[in-house]
C-alpha cells in the first residue's frame, strides 16, 4: 500500500533520505526510528506528498500522495504547522471533518481524542499536550486506511500517552495501517509489530523489535566484584562494546558493579574469569531496544562514539 522505491531526497548539500527502499502492508502498526536528523520527517513529508522527491519514485495505494490524500485514505500528525487560530477545537475538527470524504461523527472523534471536555475552548489557548490531542482528532476525522504521525506524543503526559495508544490500537485492530516515527523506544517495543531504523536517511534495520535486538548482536553482562579492581584489565576484555563501573570507594574492600556490552558474551567471561577476577551476581541478558539502537546506529557511524557513551 506504500511503496518507495529508491527515494532520495537533498536539501541542498544535505542528503536527508539516500535510495530508500520501502514497502508497506495493510494492517501494520509500524515504528520509524532514527538519530536526530536521520531522515525520519523528511521520509514522512515524502510519503504524504508534501516534498517531491529527487530521485526513485513512490506511491500510496498505487496512486501519487496527493490523489490519496484527496480519497480521505491517509490521515496524518505532523510535527510543524500551527493549528488554525480563533476558533473553538470543535470547529476546527468540525472543519476537518467536513472536508473528509469519509468522516466519523463529530462525538465520536471528539471521544476518541478525548478532547470532549475541550470542545469550546479557542485552539490558541490549549497546553501542548491538549493541542497533540487535537492534532490526533484531526488526523482520524474519517475512516482512513493509512494514519501517519511524526512523533505524536511529544508533550503528552503518562495518561495522555496511554489514551492515545489505546485509540492507535483500536484503528489499527480495524486494519488500518499506522507509520509513527518517535524518538520514545519503549513506545515502538510495546506498540509497532514493525520497527524500522533509519540512519543518514537509508534503513538501516527492519523487523521486529526482537529481530532489531537480536540484530544488534552485543549482549548485556553485568556483575559485582569485591576488593581492588584492575579497571585496564577490564578494559581489555575482548569484544568489548562499552563498560561502565559503578560503586567502590577509597577502600580496598569496597564492592564495584560492572556493566558490559560484548559482542560475544561467553568470550568476554571466559576472560574475566581468565584474570583471576571472582564475578557475583553475574547476569547476561539481551539489549533493550534503546541498547540496540545505539548500538546498531553507533557501529554504522563513521567515528563511532567512545564505549562509555555507547553505554549511557
Ligand atoms: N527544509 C530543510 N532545509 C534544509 N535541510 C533540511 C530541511 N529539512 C531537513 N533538513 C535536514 O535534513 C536532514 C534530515 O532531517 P529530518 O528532519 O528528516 O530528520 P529527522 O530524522 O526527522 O530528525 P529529528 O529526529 O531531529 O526530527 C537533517 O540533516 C536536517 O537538518
Amino acid at each position: 500500500m506504500v511503496s518507495f522505491r529508491g527515494v532520495g531526497k537533498s536539501y541542498g548539500a544535505v542528503r536527508a533520505v539516500a535510495d530508500l527502499d520501502l514497502e508497506l502492508y495493510p494492517g501494520e502498526t509500524v515504528a520509524l526510528l532514527g538519530p536526530n536528523g536521520a531522515g525520519k520527517s523528511s521520509t514522512l513529508d515524502l510519503l504524504l506528498g508534501l516534498r517531491s522527491p529527487d530521485s526513485g519514485s513512490l506511491s500510496l495505494f498505487g496512486t501519487t500522495p496527493q490523489r490519496a490524500i484527496e480519497q480521505g485514505r491517509v490521515g496524518a500528525m505532523l510535527q510543524s504547522g500551527g493549528l488554525m487560530e480563533g476558533v473553538k477545537v470543535k470547529e476546527l475538527v468540525g472543519l476537518a471533518r467536513d472536508l473528509h470524504p469519509r468522516a466519523y461523527p463529530l462525538d465520536r472523534i471528539m471521544a476518541t481524542a478525548g478532547i470532549t471536555d475541550i470542545a469550546d475552548r479557542m485552539v490558541d489557548k490549549l497546553s501542548g499536550g491538549q493541542e497533540q490531542r487535537v492534532r490526533f482528532a484531526l488526523a482520524t476525522a474519517g475512516a482512513n486506511d493509512l494514519i501517519v504521525l511524526d512523533e505524536p506524543t511529544t508533550g503528552m503526559d503518562v495518561s495522555a500517552r496511554q489514551t492515545f495508544w489505546g485509540a492507535m490500537r483500536q484503528q489499527a485492530e480495524q486494519g488500518r495501517t499506522v507509520l509513527f516515527a518517535t524518538h520514545y523506544l519503549e513506545e515502538a517495543d510495546e506498540i509497532a509489530d514493525r520497527v524500522i531504523v533509519l540512519h543518514r536517511g537509508r534503513v538501516l534495520a527492519d523487523g521486529t523489535a526482537a529481530e532489531i535486538k537480536a540484530r544488534a548482536g552485543a549482549r548485556r553482562v553485568s556483575f559485582d566484584l569485591e576488593g581492588p579492581i584492575d579497571r585496564d584489565a577490564l578494559h581489555g576484555l575482548p569484544f568489548l562494546t562499552a563498560l561502565e563501573i559503578s560503586g567502590g570507594g577509597r577502600g580496598d574492600g569496597s564492592r564495584h558493579t560492572v556493566r558490559i556490552q560484548s559482542q560475544d558474551a561467553d568470550a568476554t567471561v571466559h576472560a574475566l574469569y581468565g584474570l583471576g577476577a571472582y564475578p557475583h551476581h553475574l547476569e547476561v541478558s539481551g539489549l533493550g531496544l534503546e541498547q540496540a539502537f545505539i548500538a546498531l546506529t553507533t557501529a554504522s557511524d563513521v567515528t563511532p562514539a567512545t564505549a562509555e557513551e555507547a553505554a549511557r
